[in-house]
């Protein structure tokens, strides 16, 4: 079966995560991994390495090519959108074969759900979003765009989160708590309440640290 070609942006620890899924996922072969720590392209193995400047060479080399931005960052991720300037529908999404999505929810472009997590049922997820090892999006959540769970975080049922947001390890979050955009909540925290944006809350249950 004909692999369809993908560049990986970004050759940090999340892009090694993320290469691996995209092997054991089987639906994509890498064809570029790009970041500026390289200034000219080159290839090695059968791999283009290069600057991020190089993604339109890429995309005129195959039609089909496929684009997956591998920066754990979620404002990196959202400048290098902003920058390179590709339609949305260029961006892939990763799935890692261990996770269990319900048919009802809906997952953006770009995002990244690794291995063994459960997205249940009417969950939306936005585009560039990372849903990070073992996490749990119960039913009817929003998470926006750029947001990143991050691994064995526990996103209860109704819950929203802003675009941006990063919410940490083990995280968990109650029923119908709406976290706003570009928030930070601690490693093993847990919400009982709204937080609103641009706030960094950590502890069970969660303080303001600004
Ligand atoms: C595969 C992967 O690796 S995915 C990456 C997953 N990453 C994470 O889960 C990291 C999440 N980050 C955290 O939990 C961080 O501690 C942050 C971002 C919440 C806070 O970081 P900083 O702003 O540097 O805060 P800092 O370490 O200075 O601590 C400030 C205060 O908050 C407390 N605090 C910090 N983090 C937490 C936490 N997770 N839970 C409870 N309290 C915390 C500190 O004890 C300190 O309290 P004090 O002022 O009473 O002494």
């Amino acid at each position: 079966m004909d692999m369809n070609p993908i560049v990986v942006i970004g050759e940090g620890g999340h892009s090694k995560v993320i290469q691996d899924m995209i092997v054991a996922d089987g639906c994509y072969q890498i064809a570029a991994i790009l970041d500026d720590k390289y200034q000219e392209m080159h290839e090695r193995n059968g791999i283009v390495y290069g600057p991020i400047s190089a993604v339109c060479t890429m995309i005129g080399r195959n039609p089909s090519m496929k684009l997956i931005i591998a920066i754990g960052n979620n404002r990196v991720r959202a400048e290098i959108v902003r920058r390179i300037q590709v339609d949305h529908e260029k961006f892939g999404t990763l799935i890692h074969p261990s996770a269990v999505i319900s048919p009802s929810a809906r997952i953006g472009e770009g995002t990244v759900v690794m291995p063994n997590c459960v997205i249940n049922a009417h969950a939306e997820i936005g585009k560039h979003v990372i849903i990070n090892t073992g996490a749990i999006i119960e039913h009817d959540n929003r998470i926006g765009d750029y947001a990143h769970i991050s691994p064995n975080a526990t996103l209860t049922g109704n819950v929203a989160i802003g675009e941006g947001t990063h919410i940490g390890a083990s995280a968990t979050i109650i029923p119908g708590i709406k976290v706003g955009k570009w928030c930070v909540i601690g490693a093993g925290s847990t919400v009982i309440r709204d937080i609103p944006d641009f706030k960094k809350a950590v502890g069970c249950p969660t303080r303001f640290l600004d």
